[in-house]
Formats: C-alpha cells, structure tokens, sequence
C-alpha cells in the first residue's frame, strides 16, 4: 500500500514551505494545500510545490452556489489537483456541478463536519443529533451526488466506509497517541483511522511543529 499520509502545509511563507516539504517528502504520500497557503500564494505558489513531485489535495473547501462553484472548479483544472474539497452542505446540486466541473482525474470530497466540531458545536449551528449521524447524513448525500468521497473523522470512518464500500475517504483530526489535539476535537490516532477504512491521511503541526518534522514523520509512518 503507498503512503496515505498528506502532510498539511498550513504555513504562511513560500519557502519555509518548500524546504519543509522537502525534507519530510520521503516519508509522505502527498501534500494537501489549505486555505492558509492558496491564499498566501495562489496558483503559481501551488505550481512551486508541484514541482517537488508529491501529488496535491488542494483543500479549498468550496461552498457556493452550483454555478460558482463550477466556475471554480475550472478556474483550477490546470493546477491538476488530485483531490479538492467542497463543503457537502452546500447541497446535492452543487456537489453535482462541481464533480462535473472537476477535471477527469480529480477526486472530488464533501467536507461533512469538520473535525473541529463536537455535538455541542454542532447544535449551536441549528442541527440537533449526534456528529455521527451528521456525517452519515452528508456522506449519502455525497454519494448521491456523485462525488468520489467525503471527509470526516476518524471516528466516523469506519462506519462510513461499510455504508459506501468504494469511497473515498479522507480523514483529518489526526495525534500520535499523547500529542496535543490543538482545535480539533474529533481527534484518533493514524493508525487507527487507517485500520477504519481511511483512504488519506491529513497530517499537520504534529509533523509541521515538531522539532525535527522528517523525524516525526518518519515515525508516523512507521506506526501504520
Ligand atoms: O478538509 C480538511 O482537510 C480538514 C477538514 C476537517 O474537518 N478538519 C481538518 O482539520 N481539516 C484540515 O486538516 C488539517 C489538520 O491539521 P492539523 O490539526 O495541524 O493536523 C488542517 O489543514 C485542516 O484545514
């Protein structure tokens, strides 16, 4: 099996960035590009970092009426992205235009709830029930819609993957056991969400912040 991990370039300079990537790249599968970077360095930024030969999640998470987010979705074809986000709340018929939208070998997931939620998170945006049941929701809406697969927890992983057996599915919130969760709060650990199902493994600052990162990447690795 090649390497799940995505290391999460969440940095704001070019070439810190690069030189990060660089040394860890031996022990990653691929690289997702967030918000923090598209923003900071847009396409030709991108461009930079696919020159260092790791495939690319661009994490865009869009979330906009069909139209628009078509437009983006076409906006991005030349960057050859092997995976993009959309938030699946934003509706079947968006997710719908943005697969068709996508370019032919561009993975296509709906962000369900993010990883930072919990059930109380949750019902303060006027949804009552469990992350669970969120999830399930959004991913058979998902699934409908034609896209290639989801994103959400670990904790929700595993019974996603048995209710769609071909999907996709990508899986953030991740700590080596003992590590701090930061902001997210529906954390398990890589291995664990391997084990459930995970088809991508979403790694940041616990390899981003670690003192010696190609290290703790290294190790990561070593536990799946
Ligand atoms: O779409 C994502 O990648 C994503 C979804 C989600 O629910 N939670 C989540 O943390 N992410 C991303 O995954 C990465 C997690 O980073 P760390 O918490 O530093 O490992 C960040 O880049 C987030 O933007």
């Amino acid at each position: 099996m090649s390497n799940p991990i995505f290391v999460a370039l969440d940095l704001p300079q070019l070439d810190p960035a690069l030189a990060l990537l660089k040394q860890v790249k031996a022990h990653v599968g691929g690289v997702k590009l967030g918000m923090e970077f598209f923003y900071s360095h847009g396409a030709s930024g991108v461009r930079d970092v696919a020159n260092i030969g790791l495939p690319i999640f661009l994490d865009l998470k869009l979330h906009d009426i069909p139209n628009t987010v078509a437009g983006a979705m076409q906006a991005i074809h030349a960057l050859e992205p092997a995976i993009v986000t959309v938030h699946a709340s934003g509706g079947r018929a968006m997710m719908e235009d943005a697969k068709a939208a996508a370019g032919e070998h561009c993975k296509v997931v709906g962000v369900t709830l993010l990883t930072s939620m919990d059930e109380r998170d949750l019902a303060r945006t006027g949804v009552t029930g469990s992350p669970h049941d969120q999830v399930m929701r959004l991913a058979e809406l998902a699934e409908s819609a034609g896209l290639d697969g989801i994103v959400c927890s670990g904790r929700e992983v595993g019974a996603v993957h048995k209710q769609w057996r071909k999907g996709f599915f990508v899986v953030p919130g991740l700590r080596p056991s003992g590590k701090a969760s930061g902001d997210q709060k529906r954390v398990v650990t890589p291995r664990q969400a391997r084990d459930d199902g995970a088809s991508v493994l979403v790694i940041g600052r616990p390899i981003t912040r670690a003192e010696d990162p190609a290290a703790a990447a290294r190790e990561i690795e070593g536990t799946l």
